[in-house]
């Protein structure tokens, strides 16, 4: 495809000689091949302008990049908002893309609301596909991308793919991160949702309000004109989801309630049942009842989010409705690894802020008998402020605890530990190998008692180091906790 046909149809203007014809978009100086469109943008770690040189000597044939930046020998793409205008002409070059896509913003629920999207679709006879934390997944397999929301040529190029590969249905997650860079532009979900927000990632954002501002880029620019956005209104759901509705009013988003306070959807009552719970429901005046086979609140949120951004696609609601029963367990999520020797379910969670560790705590409680036993750690390099609450939260809610690693990156583990330890109080033990805390928990659950680990779920290795000196030990918390249940560990 010509350059100049990209730019027409971008809306995006250019100098230069446009004639040439496009084989691909790299954000990446070493990906850049012959007839590429660079985008040179500055980083958090490095600065793109940099590369701009090797990529134009690489082939590139255009750069997108600020107006300030120097551009010799390809055509100069300038653009204030760099990224914003790479993603609107990469977009072009890759579309089509499949007709139906929805998001999901917030701080806990993306992963688990997305794929239990992806499953009412399915089930209600769609070619459907998702792509976040877990990877793209799609009706055959499940490739990992490494991040939440990929960058935006490997989206985008997905997109395309599973179009063409006859997906019609496709539900993202958009990370805070992802928004803030512009990740998953150019093409328009037509609906969106917001789960909830609480503390994290205060290390990439300079506050709450920062954080959330984010977030409602998908409400406020990235959502299609006329779209619907789907908002979580629980009981615990404080302000925030009344300022995310503000938002989809004020760009003019039908909008759909669900939960406790919810008006679309309106979760009237929620029983635990042995396997899962029964929900009854209100909607469009008429009051029903769905038995879910997954257990917790915040497992039931996420399910009902799913099943509004079903209806706003278009999916028939008797067939969504129908899924619900149907819905599967999310990898990591709330997963029952095992059943100890001595009778005490050990669940492995992907809980890695404080109010996910509370929602996975407040899921366990009903079941737990006698005692819960909960092992948690934080990630390096990632929000040191959540460490302590995230210690305190799963002291409060737990009858032990015990502190270990979770990925530790660049940091001391020790000192990640120390953090933890301080919010979690004197009881709290610490074990930094994690096998070993995982060992420990085992040995010490008896029948009655319930052990939950958090921070890792799906995650298959422990990250340890940064740069050059990065390795990933294999990890998986599943497969650990079976091993230390079948060796019948005692201390
Ligand atoms: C802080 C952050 O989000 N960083 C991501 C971001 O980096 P950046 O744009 O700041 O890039 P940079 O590394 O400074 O480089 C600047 C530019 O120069 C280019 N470059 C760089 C080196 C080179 O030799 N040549 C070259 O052209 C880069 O491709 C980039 O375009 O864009 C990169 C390319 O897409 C990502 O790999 C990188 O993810 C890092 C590895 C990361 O750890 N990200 C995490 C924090 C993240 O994004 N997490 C979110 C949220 C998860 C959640 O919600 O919990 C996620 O969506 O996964
Ligand atoms: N609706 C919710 N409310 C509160 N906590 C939740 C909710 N959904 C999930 N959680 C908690 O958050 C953890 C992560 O869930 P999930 O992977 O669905 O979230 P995510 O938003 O995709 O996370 P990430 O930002 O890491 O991609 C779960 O294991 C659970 O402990
Ligand atoms: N997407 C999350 C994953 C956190 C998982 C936890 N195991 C950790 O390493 O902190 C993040 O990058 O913050
Ligand atoms: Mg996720």
């Amino acid at each position: 495809m010509r350059l100049a046909r990209l730019l027409e149809q971008a809306h995006l203007a250019a100098s230069g000689n446009t004639d040439a014809q496009v084989t691909g978009f790299a954000i990446d100086h070493r990906k850049v091949a012959p007839g590429t469109v660079f985008g040179a943008f500055q980083g958090a770690r490095v600065d793109g302008e940099d590369f701009i040189a090797e990529a134009v000597a690489a082939g590139a044939i255009a750069v997108v990049t600020r107006p300030e930046a120097q551009v010799s020998g390809a055509v100069h793409i300038a653009d204030s908002l760099p990224r914003r205008a790479f993603a609107r002409l990469a977009a072009q070059f890759f579309a089509p893309f499949p007709r139906h896509i929805v998001a999901v913003t917030g701080t806990n629920g993306k992963t688990s609301t997305v794929e239990m999207t992806r499953q009412i679709w399915r089930m209600a006879g769609e070619r459907a596909a998702s792509i976040g934390t877990l990877g793209v997944t799609t009706p055959d397999e499940s490739v990992s991308t490494g991040l939440t929301t990929p960058d935006i040529v490997t989206f985008l190029a997905n997109l395309s793919g599973l179009a063409r590969e006859g997906v019609t249905h496709i539900a993202y997650e958009a990370s805070s991160h992802g928004l803030s860079q512009y990740r998953n532009e150019g093409v328009r979900p037509q609906a969106v949702a917001f789960t909830n927000l609480s503390r994290d990632h205060l290390d990439y954002h300079a506050g709450m309000d920062d954080y959330f501002a984010a977030k409602m880029r998908l409400f406020d620019e990235v959502a299609a004109d006329g779209g619907t956005a789907v908002v979580w209104c629980g009981n615990e759901a404080g302000d925030w989801s009344a300022r995310a509705v503000e938002h989809a009013n004020n760009r003019g988003l039908t909008v759909m309630t669900v939960g406790e306070r919810g008006e679309t959807i309106r979760l009237v009552d929620r029983e635990a049942t042995q396997l899962g719970q029964q929900l009854t429901i209100e909607y469009a005046g008429e009051t029903r009842k769905l038995s879910l086979p997954l257990i917790g609140a915040y497992q039931a949120a996420n399910a009902l989010t799913a099943v509004g951004l079903a209806l706003a696609s278009g999916t028939e609601a008797s067939r969504v409705w129908d899924a619900v029963s149907r819905l599967q367990p999310v990898r990591g999520r709330l997963e029952r690894a095992v059943i100890t020797q001595s009778g005490a379910p050990i669940y492995v969670d992907y809980a890695h802020t404080p109010d996910a560790i509370e929602a996975a705590i407040a899921a366990l409680r009903p079941h737990v008998d006698d005692r819960l036993i909960t092992v948690v750690g934080a990630g390096g390099d990632r929000d040191h402020g959540k460490r302590g609450p995230m210690g305190r939260v799963a002291a409060e809610g737990s009858d032990i605890v015990i502190v270990t690693d979770d990925n530790p990156r660049g940091e001391d583990p020790a000192t990640i530990r120390a953090a933890v330890m301080a919010g979690a109080g004197d009881g709290a033990r610490e074990i930094g190998d994690r096998r070993a805390a995982i060992a420990a928990a085992i040995a010490e659950a008896g029948p009655g008692d319930i052990v939950l680990i958090a921070g890792k779920g799906h995650e298959l290795g422990q990250i340890i180091g940064s740069g050059e000196s990065m390795t990933v030990l294999p990890f998986d918390d599943v497969e650990i906790a079976r091993e230390c249940a079948a060796e019948g560990v005692t201390l």
